[in-house]
């Protein structure tokens, strides 16, 4: 699996407090990587450090190829026209496809000659990937791109994210709150969690090893001597428990899969827990 993205006990500062610290991680190249985490997880300062706007204080991060990033805020001056902004991009960037940009605008239906702040939400989010686009970069770095967009626009815009990886066999860093957004799309899992790392993996694989089980609380200490329970929830007579591991056969418990979004949301809750490839798996 070649890594289009590598970090090793990536670490980073702001005055005393680390926004980010110990990250090892490493994303295949091809892959669509969702980022999720809460507010203040080190989301933006992982893609910051690794489109190289910061300097990690700590330990190292390697893109192989170029990184193209775009911020939360997208970086559009709403006076231009769209074939102002098109010209800034081009006077930025040596490596700029003029004649991709054009056309992927033009089959989106946004014309050259309208004014940016009079553009829908999800037309300035295309516009604004459009310019990133046309640098083409091996890696794009997306910090919630479909924040402020309805639904039907954040369908639109995952799913031309979507056409230009299958087309150009690019790879993909995404930041999300909204993980069912993610769920049709992305193929690779890196949670966050108060600036350290607590998943980074395939998302086919993390559901084929989890499950979730609800059944009698006094039967939950029996299975964490089985199995690996990253995250409980529920009352002192029933509990919810998102487990790792070996199958569980008892049948007292209901047994189901794990959704992506329970899945996010075990982890989350349990800041101790962990599934990371090379550790040692579920902690806490
Ligand atoms: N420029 C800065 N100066 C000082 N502290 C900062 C700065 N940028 C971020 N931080 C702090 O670093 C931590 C991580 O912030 P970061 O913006 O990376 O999180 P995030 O996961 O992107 O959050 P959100 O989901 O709210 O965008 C937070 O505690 C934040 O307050």
């Amino acid at each position: 699996m070649r890594p289009v993205l590598e970090a090793t006990g990536l670490g980073v500062r702001y005055r005393r407090t680390w926004a980010l610290r110990d990250c090892s991680l490493s994303v295949p190249a091809g892959r669509v990587a969702a980022l999720v985490g809460p507010n203040g997880a080190g989301k933006t300062t992982l893609m910051h450090a690794t489109a190289g706007l910061i300097n990690p204080d700590r330990g190292s991060v390697t893109v192989y190829g170029e990184a193209a990033f775009m911020a939360q805020d997208k970086p559009l001056y709403d006076g231009f026209t769209v074939a102002e902004m098109l010209a800034f991009g081009r006077r930025l960037n040596p490596g700029w496809d003029d004649a991709a940009a054009r056309s992927r605008l033009r089959a989106l239906g946004i014309g050259l000659d309208g004014k940016v702040g009079k553009l829908s939400g999800g037309q300035q989010a295309q516009v604004a990937l459009t310019l990133v686009l046309a640098r083409h970069p091996d890696l794009l770095v997306l910090d919630e791109p479909l924040a402020n967009l309805d639904p039907l626009a954040r369908h639109d815009v995952m799913r031309s994210i979507m056409a230009e990886v299958a087309d150009r066999g690019l790879s993909v860093l995404l930041s999300s709150h909204v993980v069912s957004d993610l769920e049709d799309t992305c193929d690779w899992l890196v949670v966050l969690n108060g600036g350290r790392l607590q998943v980074s993996g395939d998302v086919e694989e993390l559901l084929a090893e989890h499950r979730v089980l609800s059944g009698p609380a006094e039967l939950a200490d029996g299975v964490a001597a089985r199995t690996r329970v990253v995250s409980a929830t529920g009352t002192a007579r029933q509990v919810t428990l998102l487990v790792r591991g070996e199958p569980v056969l008892d049948p007292r418990w209901n047994v189901r899969p794990a959704g992506l979004e329970e899945l996010v949301m075990g982890y989350l809750r349990s800041p101790d827990s962990a599934a990371l490839p090379g550790l040692a798996g579920v902690t806490g």
